[in-house]
């Protein structure tokens, strides 16, 4: 298990990581998410005794990574795949790295075969591909069969297979009872491989709990509701229905209403009471993406000019599932990248931003307690300060 209690990295004036606690427990995988230059590497780095924590401490079995006794057989990790020295040959790499921990050369073609180098071992690992030289930097993790492994963007340059490959790697080092802690820009491939994440935005903790858990707290759940083709006169008669009924209807592109704020059981008694046909009444997954999109919007501090002048550069974020006149249920106007608005909400003309309930789960989530306020907007940290830069 590692252990993070009060984590620090301050380097001169900038705090890199700010008071970070955290457990990454054995048997399953952790997802390590959080936005460009939010501190997962400089963690990873003070995990591994590579870098000096500025205040706090990480321990992996309860000791740091240097009382650790013979650490390179209890911990392996891939961190930078680049810093491989590109004169030797792959198979040559690895056996140095065995004999400088002890470890049986043998153990060295076992690994070149797991991460499938075996036929290219005896080649320059200067003239290896990006997912090549992935696939070693993972070999090299591996050598030492350690029970903690700690894997920095291992799929960077891996095509499909090798992303797969991967992906099954990690669940089956899990499933072995070792320690996995894994970070990642690709939310498809995290959503598929994790178990439980731990988010960090600009160097502090945002989330640390069950994928599942953290999509249903950082999305909103709505139904995709549809009449039937070219009948107007259904459509408008569902659409005052359910706005009388509270629920916020929205209209997509492809013609279909977006329905917030009510249930489907509710939304088809509606219809059903109403005399509506409905041709489709299905719900809404929202995908890990979506939901880390949501939490981190605010913490991202690295943003094209393109998505500023789109709005995504709103910090201040409203609650999720605030949704805005015009559909736009991000708040300012504001989407994540590859996402259009889509039209104006029914019924809603002119009437002040609704805000559905927030922060429970599932389809009942729309229903805030009886005499309960919505969950509090999720505000982003701000970037930390350092209390050196005041003296
Ligand atoms: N050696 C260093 N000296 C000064 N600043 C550093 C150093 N290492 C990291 N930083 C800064 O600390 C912050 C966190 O960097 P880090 O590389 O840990 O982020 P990251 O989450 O791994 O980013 P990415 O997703 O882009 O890899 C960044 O602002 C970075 O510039």
């Amino acid at each position: 298990m590692i252990e993070a209690h009060g984590l620090t990295k301050r380097y001169g004036a900038k705090t890199a990581v700010y008071n970070l606690s955290f457990q990454v427990r054995p048997g399953s995988v952790t997802g390590f998410l959080g936005p460009n230059g939010s501190g997962k590497s400089t963690t990873m780095r003070m995990i591994l005794g590579l870098d000096a924590p500025s205040a706090g401490q990480v321990t992996i079995g309860g000791r740091t990574f240097r009382q650790l006794p013979n650490a390179a057989r209890q911990v392996g990790a891939l961190l930078d795949a680049k810093s491989i020295h590109g004169g030797r040959n792959a198979r040559n790499h690895l056996l140095t790295l065995a004999q400088l921990a002890g470890i049986p050369s043998r153990r060295v073609d076992e690994v070149l075969g797991v991460v499938g180098l075996q036929d290219v071992g005896r080649k320059r690992s200067g003239g290896f591909s990006l997912g090549m030289g992935q696939r070693l930097g993972i070999a090299a993790a591996l050598l030492g069969d350690p029970h903690v492994l700690l894997f920095d963007e291992p799929v960077n340059g891996l095509d499909p297979e090798g992303i797969l490959w991967v992906r099954n790697l990690m669940k089956k080092l899990a499933a072995e009872g070792r320690t996995v802690f894994v970070s990642s820009h690709l939310m498809s491939e995290m959503a598929q491989t994790a178990d439980h994440l731990i988010v960090i935005g600009r160097g502090q903790l945002m989330a640390d709990t069950s994928v599942s858990e953290f999509i249903s707290q950082n999305s909103v759940d709505f139904a995709r509701v549809r009449t039937p083709e070219g009948d107007q006169q259904q459509r408008e008669k569902l659409v005052s229905t359910l706005g009388e009924a509270g629920a916020l209807v929205e209209s997509e592109e492809d013609g279909a209403l977006k329905v917030s704020r009510l249930p489907l059981p509710r939304i088809s008694d509606l219809a059903h009471a109403a005399d509506v046909r409905l041709w489709e009444l299905s719900p809404h997954q929202a995908s890990l993406e979506e939901a880390y999109m949501r939490l981190t919007q605010g913490a991202v501090d690295y943003r094209s000019t393109e998505d500023q002048r789109s709005g995504l550069q709103q910090v201040a974020q409203p609650a999720p599932g605030y949704a805005q006149q015009g559909g736009m249920p991000y708040g300012n106007g504001a989407l994540p990248p590859g996402q259009q608005p889509m039209g104006a909400p029914y019924g809603h003309a002119g009437a002040p931003p609704q805000q559905p309930y927030a922060g429970a789960s599932g389809w009942q989530g729309y229903y805030p307690p009886q005499g309960q306020q919505p969950a509090p907007p999720q505000t982003a940290p701000s970037a930390p300060t350092n209390p050196e830069d005041h003296r």
